[in-house]
């Protein structure tokens, strides 16, 4: 069911660091920042050969990602996204297994402008898991 590792997102207290960090010291590829009101986050993607890094900073009052960096003051490495061919039946497949789909269980349309779908991290290993439309 899970197919390409779409990216790995990394939730930092400093967005403008963070991109000094991946452009200047990594040498990375770094896109602008976008603003993703509707899942309380700022991003931005450093393209990578075989897949991406998300940097996320919170946006707005209710950013789901300011709890972590309240646990996490440096930031962290703070969710997996795995691409699926169809989000709907991998979805289905996986509450039918007992797995826990955040919020209203209808998929969002992501950074990709695809739609994504998030799954408890106490249900895979500690590791919050997105899931994106291929
Ligand atoms: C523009 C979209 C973009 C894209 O790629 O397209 C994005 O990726 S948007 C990313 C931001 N959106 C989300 O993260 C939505 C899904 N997240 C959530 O619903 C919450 O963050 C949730 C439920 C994962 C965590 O909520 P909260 O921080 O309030 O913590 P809880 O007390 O509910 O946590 C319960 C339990 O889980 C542990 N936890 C929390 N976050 C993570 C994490 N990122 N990785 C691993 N574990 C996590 C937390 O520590 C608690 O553990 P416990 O042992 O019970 O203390
Ligand atoms: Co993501």
């Amino acid at each position: 069911m899970i197919g390409r590792l779409n990216h790995v997102a990394i939730a930092v207290p400093d967005l403008d660091a963070a991109v000094a960090q991946y452009r200047d010291m990594l040498g990375g590829k770094v896109s602008e920042p976008q603003a993703q009101p509707d899942h309380g986050v700022t991003v931005v993607f450093v393209e990578l050969p075989n897949t991406k890094i998300e940097l996320l900073h919170p946006l707005g009052e209710n950013s789901p990602i300011a709890a972590f960096l309240e646990r996490n003051a440096s930031g962290g490495i703070h969710h997996i996204c795995y691409e699926v061919d169809d989000i709907y039946a991998a979805r289905d497949k996986l509450k039918a297994g007992g797995a826990r789909v955040l919020g209203d269980g209808e998929p969002k349309i992501g950074a990709h402008d695809k739609p994504v779908l998030f799954l408890h991290p106490k249900d895979f290993c500690g590791s919050l898991v997105e899931l994106e439309q291929a």
